[in-house]
C-alpha cells in the first residue's frame, strides 16, 4: 500500500491579480478575483493557497506585485483579470513583459482565437503569458465571464473549443513547480505519456 504522502495532491500557491481602477477604489464591487477563485478552485484537484491582489491600473504596482507574488511569495502560477486592450490606462500587459523570463506567445494567441467564439471584440486584448523563474503568470480580459471563457472554452460544442488552461498544468511540470491535476469535467490537461502520473480514482 503507498504512502499516504505519495498519494496526496501536490499543494499549490497560486497568485489572482485584479487590475481596475474602479473595482481598486471602490466605485464597483471587484468581481475578478472571486471569478478566478470559483473557477481554478473548481478546475483544480490540488489543494490551493491563494494570493490575492486588487490593484490599480498603474504599470509599476502591477509588475512590482507580480515581482512579489512570484519571488516572495512563491506562487507557481499567476493569472492577471484586467488591463489588457487599447485604452490609456490597460497596460496590464506591458507590466507583465516588464518582469519575463520567457514569452509564452502562444497562450495570447490561442486566447484571441477562443474569445473570438464569445466576442468579436476578442481581438481588442493584447492578453500576454511570460515564464518568471519558477511561474507561469497570463493576462485575462477584465470581463468576468472571460475567465471561464478562455480558461475552459466550449468542450462540449461541435467542434469543441479547447481552452488554454489543458496546457497549463504540463507547463508548470516543465518550470518546476508542483503537478497540477484537473477535473475533467471542466478541464482535460493534457501531458505527453512520458510525462503522466497514474490516473486517480
Ligand atoms: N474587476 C472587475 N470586477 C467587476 N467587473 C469588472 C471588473 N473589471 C472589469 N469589469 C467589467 O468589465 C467591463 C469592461 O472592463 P473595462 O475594460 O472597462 O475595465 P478595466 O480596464 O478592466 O477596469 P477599470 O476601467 O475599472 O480600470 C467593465 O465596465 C465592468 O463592467
Ligand atoms: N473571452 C472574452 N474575451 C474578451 C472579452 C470578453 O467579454 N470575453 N472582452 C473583450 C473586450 S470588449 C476588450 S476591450 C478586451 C480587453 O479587455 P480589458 O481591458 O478589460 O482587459 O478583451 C476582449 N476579450
Amino acid at each position: 500500500m503507498p504512502e499516504a504522502a505519495s498519494d496526496a495532491f501536490e499543494p499549490v500557491r497560486i497568485g489572482v491579480v485584479s487590475v481596475s481602477d474602479r473595482a481598486s477604489s471602490g466605485i464597483y464591487e471587484d468581481k475578478g478575483i472571486p471569478a478566478l477563485q470559483d473557477w481554478l478552485g473548481r478546475a483544480l484537484r490540488n489543494p490551493i493557497t491563494w494570493e490575492t491582489r486588487l490593484i490599480p491600473d498603474e504599470q509599476d504596482t502591477i509588475s512590482a506585485a507580480l515581482r512579489e507574488l512570484v519571488d516572495t511569495a512563491g506562487c507557481h502560477l499567476v493569472l492577471t483579470t484586467g488591463g489588457t486592450g487599447p485604452a490609456p490606462r490597460d497596460v496590464t500587459p506591458e507590466a507583465t513583459l516588464a518582469v519575463a523570463d520567457k514569452l509564452m506567445p502562444g497562450f495570447g494567441e490561442q486566447m484571441r482565437t477562443i474569445s473570438l467564439n464569445f466576442v468579436p471584440t476578442a481581438i481588442l486584448s493584447r492578453q500576454v503569458a511570460v515564464v518568471r523563474g519558477q511561474a507561469l503568470i497570463i493576462n485575462l480580459p477584465g470581463q468576468p465571464k472571460s475567465i471561464a471563457e478562455t480558461l475552459q472554452g466550449l468542450p462540449q460544442a461541435s467542434p469543441p473549443v479547447h481552452g488554454i488552461f489543458a496546457a497549463v498544468p504540463y507547463c508548470i511540470d516543465l518550470i518546476g513547480g508542483p503537478y497540477l491535476e484537473t477535473d475533467p469535467a471542466l478541464c482535460q490537461a493534457f501531458r505527453p505519456k512520458s510525462a503522466q502520473r497514474p490516473a486517480r480514482a
